[in-house]
């Protein structure tokens, strides 16, 4: 009887991911997914992790140069998601239209010495037009933001969807997933633990002291030195630093951050398919910390997106002190944002 059930199993998983790698399954919806600046460091590798998504009927990868090649390369991997390549501006609407979730890490990498602000000038314009672009072709997407500063780049959406009358709080994402992986894994590192069995969540923002690890609520339990818990936390705050001085002027991270952002992509498409209690860390429209009106948290996703905002828990007297001096670094990047959208020059 024991092997007949074990043969029946094996037999149903065969069955079903047949159909997933036909992009067949009845069950599961059709979801496309566009990745915005899908020829570059980062949009390569997580366009190959959304081909690889069994959830992801069809994939969209815009660049403004570079996409036809790299959508054809990726396009001959056998799985379900048919592909499609657009490149320049006037692709942009066939490139979202019907989209159901957009990825953006469009714009410049950081080099030694340059804080993520300082990609401001240049990947502000360019959020603020791809924005515009998803605004008209596909309003009802979820957007889930990587490109840097995301503190601001998320306001910035915001503003631009609040002109246009699309916006839904509920809709737009700052990706902090890369905080999370990397809090997993030094944690993981330093304490011996299997990284497999490792959660931490961050909160706060993505740059240098607004990124806030919070170890007091890692799984499992850790008994941290004071030590310790300073190291990792600087070394969490300072994870994207470390990337760009080991690149030495090639970029920042892409490997880890396409990692993270199919992670979070994935659980996205999971909560729009009606799965129950996907929750991330990510920088969103709050009233978790009063004052600061995007903020990283624990957020629970479903079918429309956030389904709930949730509260940051109880923090350490460490943690608090990291919330209290994190405050005004962020609600500055955050203003920087929504007056870039608003105030003419
Ligand atoms: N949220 C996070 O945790 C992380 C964010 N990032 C950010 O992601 C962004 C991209 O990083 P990389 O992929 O390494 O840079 P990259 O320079 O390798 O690739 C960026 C791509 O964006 C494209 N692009 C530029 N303007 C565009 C436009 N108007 N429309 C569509 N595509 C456009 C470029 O042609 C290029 O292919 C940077 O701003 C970086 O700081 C990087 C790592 C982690
Ligand atoms: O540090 C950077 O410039 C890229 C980034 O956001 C990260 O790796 O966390």
């Amino acid at each position: 009887m024991a092997a007949r059930s074990v043969a029946v199993g094996l037999l149903k998983r065969a069955l079903s991911s047949q159909q997933q790698v036909r992009g067949m399954s009845s069950a599961t919806p059709k979801r496309k997914v566009a990745v915005l600046g899908a020829a570059g460091g980062i949009g390569q590798p997580l366009g190959l992790l959304m081909k690889l998504n069994p959830l992801v009927t069809d994939l969209s990868l815009y660049d403004i140069a570079g996409t036809p090649g790299v959508a054809c390369d990726i396009s001959h991997i056998n799985t379900g998601a048919n592909v499609e390549g657009f490149a320049g501006e006037e692709d942009l609407a066939k490139a979202l239209k019907g989209c159901d979730l957009v990825i953006i890490p469009a714009g410049v990498p950081r080099k030694p010495g340059m804080t993520r602000d300082d990609l401001f000038n240049i990947n502000a314009g360019i959020v603020r037009s791809l924005a515009s672009a998803i605004a008209e072709h596909c309003p009802g997407a979820l957007v889930n933001m990587i490109s840097n500063p995301v503190n601001s780049t998320v306001p910035i959406a915001a503003e631009v969807f609040k002109q246009k009358g699309t916006y839904d709080p509920k809709r737009l994402f700052g990706v902090t997933t890369l905080d999370v992986v990397r809090a997993r894994t030094f944690l993981a590192h330093r304490k011996g633990l299997n990284v497999r069995d490792v959660d931490v969540p961050v909160v706060g923002g993505h740059a240098g002291i607004t990124i806030l690890p919070l170890f007091s609520q890692a799984t499992p339990k850790v008994d941290l030195s004071d030590e310790e818990l300073d190291a990792l936390t600087k070394r969490t705050q300072d994870g994207g630093t470390e990337v760009v001085q080991a690149k030495a002027g090639k970029g920042s991270a892409t490997l880890s951050m396409a990692y993270a952002g199919a992670l979070f992509a994935e659980s996205c498409v999971k909560g729009m398919n009606g799965a129950q209690d996907i929750v991330e860390c990510s920088y969103v429209a709050s009233s978790v910390v009063p004052g600061l009106p995007y903020f990283s948290s624990k957020v629970r996703l479903g079918p429309n997106g956030v389904e709930e905002v949730l509260g940051l828990g109880k923090l350490s007297d460490y943690e608090q002190k990291g919330l209290d001096s994190l405050k005004s670094e962020l609600m500055s990047s955050i203003e920087k944002g929504v007056n870039f959208v608003n105030v003419k020059t």
